[in-house]
């Protein structure tokens, strides 16, 4: 099942300072680039050295794990000042614990930019600059309905919030996908950059034909340090800057909204207890800002009690109510049972790790799967009780223009 292109282990990586590379994207080649980058920061990788589809089921972040302690061990280094080296691995897990597609994936070549400083890893030949043409443009952009019409998810949006009434769960997230057919192929590297432009703030990622931009860290992990910063609740921007501090205003003040958001909080939190020594959780959301939409957010920080790795963080959070519903079992079940589709990597966390556990891992939101020249979009929303099914259909019409904005720029 797994691959290690013609390489013996322990890999024989090495990873060397560099100077200032320029936009970390544009090194990228054509062919399934690796990324994950923040305000300009973060890591472009490309070429497989190794890559793993992860067997399905209960077991898969074990599993996972196993893999990569079999990849990564004895490949990991510390520079004199203090920064940590070695592979990484990028990887996709699907939402659904039972859909196939996980994967994971050693880039031969990983490029990283962190506090203004650079750095190049490479297992074998260092191959900075080689395949890297021109951007393609897909040309138009038409879109069809994946599983289910508009109507036809107001219709399920309508029919959770009426179990939820009836006291069977208290949340579900509902989402829907769209398709997308370009005249010609996708260039990955040219979502990307309209994306990171756009989105500066957001985690724009690319793992094995998985791209978007997600502002919804799952978790970091440096060191014995965690951060996540958890989402939930959801208004448009407004039209001057008056209507827009109305609108947060608003969202703030909604108790829709903010019970939306304490069931995100409550399934982080009982998640990260068990694995940390110190935690703190902010009393109230804030508000987060986006280019397209505003958000509840909250930071919440803390200390790893053990030597946990960042797959192991996620390996406990994740559906995270943000994604999935509370009680998270009765959400699952209802999101099989109502959407109709596979949501694949959507919502599923997406990030990477390296030989000493550390990493970060969002929650693949305002993404979609490229392949050739199709792509799935996916977009949710959280169904509460009073959900009004009209706002939640124009809320994820909303984050659908994320994805729809990187194809048509
Ligand atoms: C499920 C999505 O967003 C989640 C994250 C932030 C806000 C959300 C909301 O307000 O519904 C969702 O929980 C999505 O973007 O597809």
């Amino acid at each position: 099942m797994s691959v290690a292109l013609g390489i013996t282990r322990p890999l024989p990586v090495r990873t060397i300072p560099i100077g200032d590379p320029g936009d970390l994207l544009s090194r990228l080649p054509s062919t399934a680039p690796y990324a994950w980058i923040r305000n300009g920061e973060g890591l472009a990788g490309w070429g497989e050295a190794a890559k793993v589809t992860v067997p399905p089921g209960p077991d898969r972040f074990a599993w996972a794990r196993q893999w990569l302690n079999s990849v990564l061990a004895d490949t990991h280094a510390t520079d004199g000042n203090g920064h940590r080296h070695g592979p990484v691995a990028f990887g996709t897990f699907t939402f659904d614990e039972n859909s196939p597609g996980s994967t994971l994936v050693v880039p031969q070549t990983v490029l990283t930019r962190r506090g203004g400083q650079a750095w190049l890893t490479s297992i074998g030949e260092p191959t900075l600059g080689q395949d890297v043409t021109p951007i393609t443009y897909p040309g138009r952009i038409s879109y069809g309905d994946g599983s289910l019409t508009a109507p036809a998810w107001e219709g399920i949006v309508a029919r959770a919030s009426q179990r939820i009434r009836e006291g069977e769960l208290e949340k579900v997230v509902l989402a829907r996908d769209l398709t997308a057919t370009a005249e010609h192929p996708i260039d990955i590297r040219l979502l990307l950059t309209r994306l990171a432009t756009r989105y500066p703030d957001c985690y724009t990622f690319s793992v094995a034909g998985l791209v978007g931009a997600t502002p919804e860290l799952l978790i970091r992990r440096a060191g014995q340090q965690i951060e996540s910063l958890v989402l939930a609740g959801t208004t448009t921007r407004g039209v001057n800057p008056a209507d827009d501090v109305a609108r947060g205003a608003a969202l703030f003040a909604s108790a829709k909204d903010r019970h939306e958001h304490e069931c995100a909080i409550a399934s982080v939190r009982h998640a990260l207890t068990p694995l940390s020594a110190t935690l703190d959780v902010p009393d109230e959301p804030e508000l987060l800002v986006l280019p397209n939409l505003q958000h509840l957010a909250s930071h919440v920080t803390g200390t790893l009690a053990d030597g946990a790795s960042v797959l192991d963080v996620v390996a406990a959070m994740h559906p995270t109510a943000a994604v999935g519903g509370t009680p998270t079992d009765t959400a699952i079940t209802l999101i099989r049972e109502l959407e109709g589709m596979d949501r694949s990597g959507y919502a599923g966390p997406v990030g990477w790790i390296d030989a000493h556990g550390d990493g970060e891992w969002g929650i693949a939101l305002r993404s979609g799967i490229v392949h050739g020249n199709r792509a799935r979009l996916f977009a949710g929303c959280g169904i509460m009780g009073d959900s009004d099914p009209a706002a939640e259909l124009a809320e994820a019409q909303t984050k659908f223009r994320v994805m729809q904005y990187a194809l048509e720029g």
